[in-house]
């Protein structure tokens, strides 16, 4: 529950098969995502028809979020003609036209990621989408990278905002009540957070630490953990724990 007593929204991101988008919805989440058409190296990603099979086993009530990173607004009609998301959310470099572009084309609804690094960057696409989403990018605009950002700086930053804004970033099932309690977000949005995890001894030894290795360190396949699920959507909202079936 955010501060001044509005229900957050949550949206468990990254669904790579069945059973993720049911923990999902089993634990009560407003949204699930898929990821699709991305550059960076993600266990999370799917090719666009994986994602239009995922997100037709979205159940009515809870929306079903197609996250891309395609580099032109024709590519991203494109992809959501093919996958039909109910809402799309487009990380990268798309300009505020092009954003407006894609959210004038599509009847999906349009959310803007925007780098946590530069959160004012969120008014300059205030009027161009539906709602922006704050979120600790790598080097390439790539989202999922398990890293929290500024949160006070971001809650000063979106206050003008007349969109709703979505926090994202580094959020666990541990740090998400304070997430909340520090922004207050209109929604929340999870990816590597609520996965299970990869053991130590798969973990690679010797290697250059480099975004890639440590994104692909961080999750055993992309794979949701159930309980962490359900953890986090009722820390999020203060709602009681629905108890994985
Ligand atoms: O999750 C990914 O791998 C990803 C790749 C490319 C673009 C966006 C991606 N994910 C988005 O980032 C947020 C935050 O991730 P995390 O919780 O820090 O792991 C995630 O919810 C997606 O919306």
């Amino acid at each position: 529950m955010s501060p001044d007593s509005r229900p957050t929204r949550v949206k468990i991101c990254g669904s790579t098969h069945e059973h993720d988008v049911s923990a999902a919805v089993d634990a009560g989440a407003d949204a699930v995502g898929v990821i699709a058409d991305v550059p960076v190296d993600t266990p999370r990603e799917v090719d666009a028809e994986r994602a239009r099979e995922l997100l037709a086993a979205v159940p009515p009530l809870v929306t079903g979020v197609l996250v891309t990173m395609s580099e032109t607004p024709d590519d991203a009609i494109d992809l959501v003609d093919t996958v039909e998301p109910d809402a799309v959310q487009l990380h990268g470099d798309l300009s505020p036209e092009a954003a407006a572009t894609v959210a004038d084309t599509v009847s999906a609804s349009t959310i803007k990621a925007v780098d946590a690094d530069e959160p004012e960057r969120c008014l300059a696409y205030d009027d161009a989408v539906d709602a922006l989403l704050v979120d600790s990018v790598d080097a390439e605009g790539g989202g999922g990278t398990g890293d929290t950002h500024d949160w006070e700086r971001t809650r000063e930053a979106v206050t003008d905002a007349e969109s709703p804004v979505i926090l994202a970033g580094g959020l666990t099932p541990e740090n998400v009540a304070e997430a909340v309690e520090t922004v207050s977000p209109f929604g929340v949005d999870v990816a590597s957070g609520v996965e299970r995890e990869r053991s130590e001894s798969d973990a690679r030894q010797g290697v250059e630490r480099t975004d890639e290795v440590e994104r692909s360190e961080r999750n055993a396949d992309g794979r949701k953990d159930a309980d962490a699920v359900a953890r986090f959507v009722a820390n999020a909202t203060g709602r009681p724990e629905v108890l994985a079936r």
